[in-house]
């Protein structure tokens, strides 16, 4: 039966998420209601600057006291799109203690805190959502969290953010340069407020820490994720990513280690052959595998930026969130009970391009080759290209420990004959 009281939801940001939150929850009021059971009322935006025009929100609603608009006591859901640590945290805190629950796209907070907040919670008998915290538009905690609760997932990997693949995939088929891709991203609501946490990999560690916690059922906070950014990847690595047939991508990768004793979650550029599927994920898209004991390999894929697209995972949680307030129960909480240990990314094993410049003479080839096999580093293949006594030599290994390869990096800069270590890049997907 439609109950008529409405439930009151409390919007706490209306930047580029925010205002397309305000948007859909007008436009599609009536089916909302039909869905849930009861109409959603927006009973309040809190922004930071009430002057700014904001087209179809409603003035009446917009306050810059957040504070007091989630200690009305009246508030159903909090639906927090400020993003950040401070005041995200506190305000969420301020509205499960008065009894509302939360619904927040905030990676950067969940990854940093999410044990407590889940706690704080469940304390007060209220959700915590965010599904668009990871991937955008894409179903993926929920998937996680619900729909692969009997199975037991072993790895997942994949591009998770939208800005830096954006900016690779027009770096890499117009020849855009690094800051105008960057621009371009910002301009259409992909880039974080501070875009260093995309091109740094920050955002991408938040969502892979999220992502092991809860597909291992144990705690992974950004700190445990080993993270590299995209600002070290050159044009001269894209170039020869392309000689391999490969691309570079940005990708998250979570596994559980084979004896099921540990985790580990990083990171990272990565060279992957063109023909893999990632290989073909364009702009903002976002594409990750997940890989578990019964289901074997599942791939989602869909935009994982943007206002809309990010808003539609937004309203899927308010959604989820207000049928659980009318049936008087909440949602799974954390699922940590196994406590794994994240291990450290020098027992991560996977392939490795390296590219080095050396002296073109004879014996170098054999030097090289010797420091590898002393590291018990396998090669797999070499490429040599040499000029006016100068070479460069490009090496890609089979799997080994990301210790050993670092250990056989450090040896090679000591040899006379090797100039530099031009290029390391991680090979994945084959
Ligand atoms: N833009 C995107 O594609 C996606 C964003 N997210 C997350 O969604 C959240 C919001 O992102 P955007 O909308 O892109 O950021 P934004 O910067 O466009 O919007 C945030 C808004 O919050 C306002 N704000 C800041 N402090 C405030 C306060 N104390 N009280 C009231 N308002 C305040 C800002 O003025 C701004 O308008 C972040 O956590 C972000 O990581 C998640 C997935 C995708
Ligand atoms: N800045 C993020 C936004 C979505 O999470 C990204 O580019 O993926
Ligand atoms: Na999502």
């Amino acid at each position: 039966m439609m109950r008529t009281r409405p439930l009151k939801v409390a919007l706490l940001g209306c930047g580029v998420v925010g205002s397309e939150v305000a948007r859909i929850m007008t436009t599609h009021a009536d089916d909302l209601t039909a869905r849930i059971g009861a109409p959603v009322e927006l009973a309040g935006i809190a922004v930071r600057r009430p002057d700014k025009v904001r087209a179809g929100v409603p003035a009446e609603l917009v306050t810059t006291d957040a504070t007091a608009l989630v200690k009305r006591g009246d508030i159903d859901v909090v639906i927090e799109v400020i993003g950040g640590i401070e005041p995200a945290r506190s305000l969420i805190t301020t509205a499960f203690e008065h009894g509302a629950s939360v619904v927040s796209a905030n990676k950067a907070l969940v990854a940093a805190d999410g044990a407590a907040l889940h706690a704080a919670a469940e304390a007060n008998g209220a959700d915590l959502y965010y599904e668009a915290a990871v991937a955008g538009a894409i179903p993926l905690v929920r998937p996680l969290r619900e729909s692969l609760a009997g199975d037991k997932v072993n790895r997942v990997l994949g591009i998770v953010n939208g800005t830096t693949n954006f900016i690779l995939d027009k770096m890499d088929s117009t020849g855009s340069g690094y800051s105008e891709a960057l621009d371009e991203a910002t301009a259409l609501g992909y880039a974080e407020a501070d875009p260093t946490a995309d091109v740094e990999g920050f955002d991408a560690a938040a969502k892979a820490a999220i992502l092991a916690g809860i597909a291992f059922h144990t705690r992974v906070t950004i700190d445990d994720v080993h993270r590299e950014g995209l600002t070290e990847v050159t044009a001269a690595d894209i170039a020869s990513a392309k000689r391999m047939g490969c691309t570079v991508k940005l990708l998250a990768i979570c596994e559980r280690a084979a004896d099921g004793g540990s985790v580990t979650a990083r990171v990272h550029p990565a060279m992957i052959p063109l023909t893999h599927p990632l290989a073909s994920v364009r702009e903002a898209y976002n594409a990750v595998f997940v890989e578990a004991d019964a289901a074997g390999q599942l791939m989602f894929y869909g935009p994982g930026a943007g206002g809309s697209p990010t808003a539609s995972a937004v309203l899927g949680d308010l959604v989820a969130v207000c049928r659980n307030k009318l049936a008087g129960a909440t949602g799974p909480g954390e699922s940590a009970y196994t406590a794994l240990p994240v291990s450290p990314m020098g027992e991560v094993v996977t392939r490795y391009h390296i590219s080095l410049d050396v002296a073109d003479k004879p014996g170098v080839l054999a030097q090289v080759a010797t420091v590898f096999a002393e590291h018990g580093v396998s090669i797999d293949t070499v490429r040599q290209q040499g000029k006016d006594g100068e070479a460069s030599l490009v090496v890609v290994t089979h799997r080994a420990a990301d210790a050993a390869l670092s250990s056989t990096v450090g040896a090679l800069r000591e040899l006379d004959t090797v100039r530099g270590v031009a290029s390391i890049m991680r090979v994945e997907g084959e």
